[in-house]
């Protein structure tokens, strides 16, 4: 059996065509995946596409039509193997099995294929019966898929409709009592929960507990420009430089032009530059401790140079790593993805939020919005006097920089390629010099500056 050290989960989606799956199995993903759990989704339909080619009409769906019915079931075989590969190969921890999966014959065969290779199963169903939510989600995601390339999107429209009457002939609700199981009902209106007990089943049904589909921005705003800043000192509690309040007074404005009647709500960190940079915006306010910098430890007050003077060996193994790095007493860009989880759960919850925060802490929230891998995480660009705008569309975030023209200092410290130590410079040197003395055309690496 599986320890706990090496749980394996599948969540196998289940529901009718344009029940929101595929967003599902996009957001878990996306989730995990920022967390440090490695998840993969294996998406039936593109299996489906690359073996039976594109543009099949509704009657490819038909369960009378044995041909096509046998590629599909090729389609759902050719994904399962893949999903039990990766698993042994990749050794990856969750994978997102995402196709219909509507009746109890090919749930069983999920389960017995699965379990065969001691992997758990949450099934995670999709129910909905609003024409508008299914309507909406049909023009906004279905009638760009490729099969339905160069087609009226009315056309389009009508056929999946036709498309989903198919399965409706054979659809099947989850009932087995014996699975684990999460059934969400109109958009999360209603949820049942079915023997989830695991940790990071529990997890991924939480999360799926707090996401809504409604409409939402979300603003990042690093603090006006410090004193600290100025000195380029980092970590600290400083307060606005003269520069950082102007950008404090100009933000009102550019928020009010770009929010318009929607309702706000200004989240902050602990630390008094993000409070003073918040303090002629008037909407409700939070003051979160999980939103504070990055916690710098013995480095905090120092300046770069300071560090590398004084902490050669760490300075380098931050370059080296800085998404793992944990600064001496301190923490590291992992330490503040978990530190932020909630602010991100919370997020999920809200609709339009405005967060006053830090360099190191909007990386990480921004990197959970845009996709970003853990080791671009740490290098992601957020500039000071600048309002970043978020807007989640159904697979991923539509992004806006709006500048503030207060001239502000550049904090943003490059990637530094891998040092070269004298000792391996040495070896290089001697590799240059053949046998016969004479120079081989090898190049030197390029040193840091
Ligand atoms: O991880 P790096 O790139 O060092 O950036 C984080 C740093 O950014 C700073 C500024 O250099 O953020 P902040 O302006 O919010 O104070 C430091 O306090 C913090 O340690």
């Amino acid at each position: 059996m599986a320890t706990r050290q090496d749980i394996r989960i599948a969540c196998v989606m289940v529901g009718l065509p344009a029940r929101g799956k595929t967003y599902i199995s996009t957001k878990i993903r996306r989730y995990l995946t920022w967390l440090g759990i490695k998840t993969q989704v294996f998406n039936v339909g593109g299996y489906r596409q690359r073996l039976a080619g594109l543009n099949k009409p509704h009657t490819f769906f038909d369960a009378n039509n044995s041909d096509a019915m046998n590629q599909r079931k090729e389609a759902a075989e050719a994904a399962m193997k893949d999903m039990i590969q990766w698993f042994e190969k990749e050794k990856g921890t969750v994978a997102i099995y995402d196709a219909t999966n509507g009746t109890r014959e090919r749930r069983a065969w999920l389960r017995q294929e699965l379990a065969a290779h001691d992997i758990e199963v949450l099934f995670i169903e999709s129910l909905c019966d609003d024409e508008k939510v299914i309507l909406a989600n049909i023009r906004d995601v279905k009638l760009s898929s490729p099969d339905y390339e160069g087609i009226n999107p009315d056309d389009a429209a009508k056929d999946f409709m036709e498309r989903i009457e198919h399965y409706k002939e054979f659809y099947e609700t989850l009932t087995e009592d014996d699975y684990t199981y999460i059934k969400l009902i109109d958009v999360g209106k209603q949820y049942v929960i079915n023997k989830v007990h695991g940790y990071l089943e529990s997890k991924i049904v939480y999360y799926l507990m707090n996401l809504h589909v409604r409409p939402k921005r979300i603003w990042f705003s690093r603090h006006g420009e410090s004193q600290f800043n100025l000195e380029d000192k980092i970590g600290g509690d400083a307060d606005l430089s003269p520069r950082g309040q102007m950008y404090a007074d100009a933000l009102p404005e550019l928020i009010e032009k770009h929010l318009g009647d929607r309702p706000l709500t200004v989240w902050t960190s602990s630390m008094k530059r993000t409070i003073q940079t918040a303090r002629h915006l008037q909407y409700p306010k939070k003051h979160w401790k999980a939103l504070d910098e990055l916690n710098t430890g013995v480095c905090d007050g120092m300046t770069y140079q300071e560090i590398e003077e004084q902490y050669p060996e760490d300075f380098a193994r931050r370059d080296e790593d800085k998404f793992n790095y944990r600064y001496r007493g301190g923490e590291s860009y992992r330490d503040l993805v978990l530190r932020l989880e909630p602010v991100i759960m919370e997020l999920e919850r809200h609709e339009n939020i405005l967060i006053i925060a830090h360099q190191a802490t909007i990386r990480c929230m921004y990197a959970y919005f845009m996709n970003l891998e853990h080791d671009e995480l740490p290098y992601a660009r957020i500039p000071l006097h600048t309002v970043i705008e978020l807007v989640p569309r159904a697979y991923g975030c539509e992004e806006k920089f709006y500048k503030v023209n207060i001239e502000a200092v550049d904090t943003y410290r490059p990637k530094v390629p891998p040092r070269t130590t004298s000792n391996q410079l040495k070896e290089h040197e001697t590799s240059r010099i053949g046998a016969s003395g004479e120079i081989a055309d090898i190049s030197l690496p390029v040193l840091p500056l």
